[in-house]
């Protein structure tokens, strides 16, 4: 199976390049610039599970269709990115996002049909580098996908094969709509949390009242999450009301990140959506709302300098 890989960033990058390693038909759609940098050093990855360096295939420009399409932009480069995948997208693909949040789903079934789209979530924090490298922070690099129709059942079960040539145990689930609505759960809080306090999750943990904050946003996301249709398993709750309240932790999100580093977040896609859906089902969210708040500040400062 051929796939295309859009954004060789740091999910893009690090799954892609996993992928062409491990010898699967892997083309990156990446625009100019990055493409000079990949032809000139090969897709590198730093991971405490294994370093990388493999020359990649790239376009700039899609002309063909493919099996399979991993989107892997930032949710405010979305349109640009459906529009540059659309030659790639024949009737028999299958369109497999990577981004956090859920709002681009809305885009991507107006674009393509449902039928051409299917649920993907990734936990692997990373973050591209200048030079084009992907640097891999911890062990974990969890790919889930799987069918949001019956109908593409068949196509993501020859793909996990494939996917599997990358070696990170891709799992292929028929619940993807609840696991997407799990991580975004877990990630509107951990960004909520941890891009308010600048900080970590352990020096959260230090402040007086940095648990109960924690566990705020979490009651939030998951009552919006249950009003969605999605109220988290309680195996999953517990598992991100552990991980946001463990002492000592050094967990942070690639919105602080970003923001870290004075770029673009994707505040809207997260924040924004998670605060019109508690509007809409009447669920009071001061967490998500002063979060949404603090970043919008925070684009208003970025955008003038
Ligand atoms: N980083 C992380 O730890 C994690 C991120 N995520 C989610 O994954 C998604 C991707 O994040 P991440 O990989 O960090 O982002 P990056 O910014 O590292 O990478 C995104 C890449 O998409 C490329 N891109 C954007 N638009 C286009 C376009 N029109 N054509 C071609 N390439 C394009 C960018 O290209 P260019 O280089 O040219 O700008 C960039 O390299 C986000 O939704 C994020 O929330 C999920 C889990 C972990
Ligand atoms: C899960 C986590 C924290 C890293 O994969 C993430 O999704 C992010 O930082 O955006």
């Amino acid at each position: 199976m051929r796939l295309l890989v859009l954004g060789a960033g740091a999910i893009g990058g690090y799954f892609g390049g996993r992928l062409a390693a491990g010898g699967a038909d892997v083309t990156f759609l990446v625009r100019p610039a990055r493409a000079k940098l990949l032809a000139k050093n090969g897709l590198r990855i730093e991971s405490p599970v294994g370093d990388g360096a493999t020359k990649v295939k790239t376009v700039t420009e899609a002309r063909e269709t493919f099996d399979a399409v991993l989107l892997s932009c930032k949710a405010y480069d979305l349109a640009s990115a459906i529009d540059a995948i659309s030659p790639a997208v024949g009737p028999d693909t299958l369109v497999i996002p990577l981004l956090n949040g859920a709002r681009h789903y809305d885009d991507l079934d107006a674009r393509f049909g449902c039928a051409r789209v299917a649920g993907g979530l990734v936990q692997m924090p990373g973050q591209l580098r200048p030079d084009g490298s992907i640097l891999h922070f911890s062990t974990m690099q969890r790919f889930v996908y799987g069918p949001r129709e019956p109908a593409q059942k068949d196509v993501c079960e020859r793909l996990l094969p494939v996917l599997e040539l990358g070696g990170f145990a891709p799992v292929l689930t028929d619940e993807i709509d609840q696991a997407m609505w799990e991580k975004y759960l877990f990630i509107a809080a951990l960004a909520g949390l941890t891009c308010l306090m600048r900080a970590p999750i352990g020096a959260i943990m230090t402040a007086a009242d940095g648990r109960s904050i924690a566990i705020g946003f979490i009651d939030e996301c998951a009552a919006i999450a249950t009003a969605a249709g999605h109220a988290p398993r309680a195996d999953a709750l517990s598992e991100t009301r552990e991980l946001l309240t463990k002492e000592g932790s050094a967990h942070t999100a690639s919105m602080l990140r970003d923001l870290r580093e004075g770029g673009r977040t994707e505040h809207d896609h997260i924040f924004g959506d998670m605060v019109l859906r508690a509007r809409a089902a009447g669920i009071a969210a001061p967490y998500l709302t002063l979060a949404l708040a603090h970043m919008q500040a925070y684009e208003a400062l970025r955008s003038d300098a």
